[in-house]
């Protein structure tokens, strides 16, 4: 890295020419980024892109091959996280990385270089925690045990962990990902009051409506290199769109009406507990037919987890019954649903969507991997399953060397965009989705909703739930609002009805929804 101070330098970051590879892959190809103290900077870009390795770099998880770094008008050379902390540097990123059953105090307090005497005087440590959480607004308690707050909390607990360690720059790695719509105003809101009180942020998303809701500059990269840095004040959503993905996108996608034929899935007065023995689902029914799209909107945490989970037998069933083409499979295995014309798009892929140490080839066949034509008397057909992989990745654009690499190596946007192609090349004719587009870039989600709307005119049975309305609407035939375990109501999914879901999910019944389902009152 070379030395050469600016003088009198307007930034408080310049990362100058940074080259990166991994082998012979190019991840980051002389990336330039400026970001000025006390601003929100956006980092914009689609999957694998290179948003997260820069911000690795800047950490000091990652060593660039080349390139400089300054910071506070010098030079940077960072070796480790825990040098990136001591010099205020601090990033969230987009999987937690809290240890679940310690305390939030013995997690702020775990490696990171906290000094040993803090270590050795936890009631301080409780104390300034408090008082951070006082001072944001955090509601963070430093005695509760991490796996049991919602994400929302979790994800306060990060921030406030890097805020812990004296960070001025903070780096929030799709932060909103997970959040629901009210806690996303309040991070955001939160993001206000953090450069008020002199910090600066780098905000890494792929919601432009956040973006250009929350910050001051915003840089755009593509093919790992930042292409444009703007104001928020001169750009649009457009714009950045085309900037991200090199053509126009369509934020409205064309769809002629469904054509819905026979049930296909069933579900009746279905009851059932979340991990922690309290009631999730409370009689839901329901159906879904063949070519149609059903969205269950909702708030996270109001059954909807459950609800797949029931369905696609990985949670037991306390009450009612589940049929797939008027088959019961009520209380059968994951392994049993799994041979049934049955795909599945799960919420948390790392969990169970994916293994991460396989290489895509093998992630690619997971269901499968014993069956004709990638199993022949018990051997793997390797070429089989080669090609079959490289087709996935090949249709679905998934940003990959080849299709020998480690699922861990791609970056989650990738990652979804493996599992989504996978699971629709099981051609089945019911197809349960969860969070679709989390994490992926606006051009993927043009494609993948596209996707899901070829797969219902093919008369597929879909059932999506999601968070995001944006998505319901844009796909979805009718609309089901889950609230505290139940369908509070129905609503065809037309843009017109977007206020009287908002109301639905915040839980007021509305009247043409409580007349329909007068069971529920
Ligand atoms: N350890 C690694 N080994 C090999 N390749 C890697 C490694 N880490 C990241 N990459 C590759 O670097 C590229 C950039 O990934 P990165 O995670 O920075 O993308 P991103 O812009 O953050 O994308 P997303 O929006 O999907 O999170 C990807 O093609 C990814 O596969």
């Amino acid at each position: 890295m070379t030395d050469d101070k600016p003088m009198n330098s307007p930034y408080l970051l310049q990362m100058k020419e940074i080259y990166k590879s991994f082998g012979p892959v190019t991840v980051s190809a002389g990336v330039t980024l400026e970001v000025k103290p006390g601003e929100i900077h956006a980092l914009l870009g689609e999957n694998g892109a290179g948003k997260s390795v820069l911000m690795s770099i800047l950490c000091g998880i990652l060593k660039p091959d080349s390139g400089s770094i300054h910071y506070k008008g010098a030079p940077l050379n960072i070796g480790s996280p825990r040098e990136a902390i001591r010099h205020g540097i601090g990033m969230v990123h987009q999987h937690f990385m809290l240890v679940p059953n310690l305390t939030v105090a013995e997690n702020y307090v775990l490696g990171q270089g906290t000094p040993l005497r803090l270590i050795n005087d936890m009631k301080a440590v409780h104390q300034r925690i408090t008082a951070l959480s006082d001072r944001y607004g955090l509601d963070v308690r430093p005695d509760a045990v991490i796996e049991d707050l919602s994400v929302g909390e979790q994800q306060r607990v990060e921030i406030l962990k890097v805020l812990f360690h004296g960070t001025d720059l903070l780096i929030l790695d799709e932060p909103t990902a997970v959040l629901t719509p009210q806690e996303t105003d309040r991070l955001l809101d939160l993001m206000r009051d953090l450069v008020a009180d002199g910090k600066t942020v780098i905000f890494i998303s792929h919601k432009l409506d956040e973006v250009m809701r929350v910050s001051d500059q915003i840089s755009v990269m593509r093919d790992f290199k930042v292409v444009h840095t703007t104001a928020v004040t001169d750009t649009n959503p457009r714009e950045l769109a085309r900037l991200m993905v090199g053509r126009d996108v369509l934020m409205e996608l064309p769809r002629g009406s469904a054509n819905p034929g026979q049930v296909v899935l069933s579900v009746d007065g279905l009851s059932c507990r979340n991990d922690l023995g309290l009631p999730a689902l409370k009689g839901v029914s329901f159906s879904v037919k063949a070519g149609e799209i059903v969205g269950i909107a909702g708030v996270s945490g109001n059954g909807q987890t459950e609800l797949s989970l029931a369905i696609s037998g990985l949670l037991p069933i306390d009450a009612g019954k589940v049929s797939l083409e008027g088959k019961d499979i009520t209380g059968l295995s994951p392994a049993e649903i799994n041979q049934l014309s049955f795909a599945h798009v799960p919420e948390d892929r790392h969990k169970m969507g994916v293994l991460l140490p396989f290489t895509l080839a093998e992630n690619a066949i997971l269901h499968r991997y014993n069956q004709s034509p990638f199993a022949k008397k018990g051997l793997l057909q390797r070429g089989v399953t080669a090609s079959f992989a490289r087709d996935l990745i090949k249709r679905f654009r998934v940003k990959t060397p080849d299709e020998e690499e480690f699922l861990a190596n791609l970056s989650g946007g990738n990652q979804q965009k493996l599992v989504v192609a996978r699971e629709l090349a099981r051609d089945p004719n019911f197809i349960l989705v969860s969070q679709l587009t989390r994490g992926i870039d606006i051009g993927a989600i043009e494609f993948i909703l596209q996707e899901m709307l070829k797969q219902r005119d093919a008369g597929r049975a879909i059932l999506l739930i999601s968070t995001e309305l944006e998505e319901l609407f844009t796909v979805c035939d009718r609309i089901l609002v889950m609230f505290h375990g139940e369908i509070l109501g129905e609503v065809p999914a037309d843009r017109s009805r977007l206020e009287e879901v908002g109301l639905m999910m915040a839980g007021q019944r509305s009247a043409p929804a409580a007349a329909m389902e007068p069971a529920l009152t």
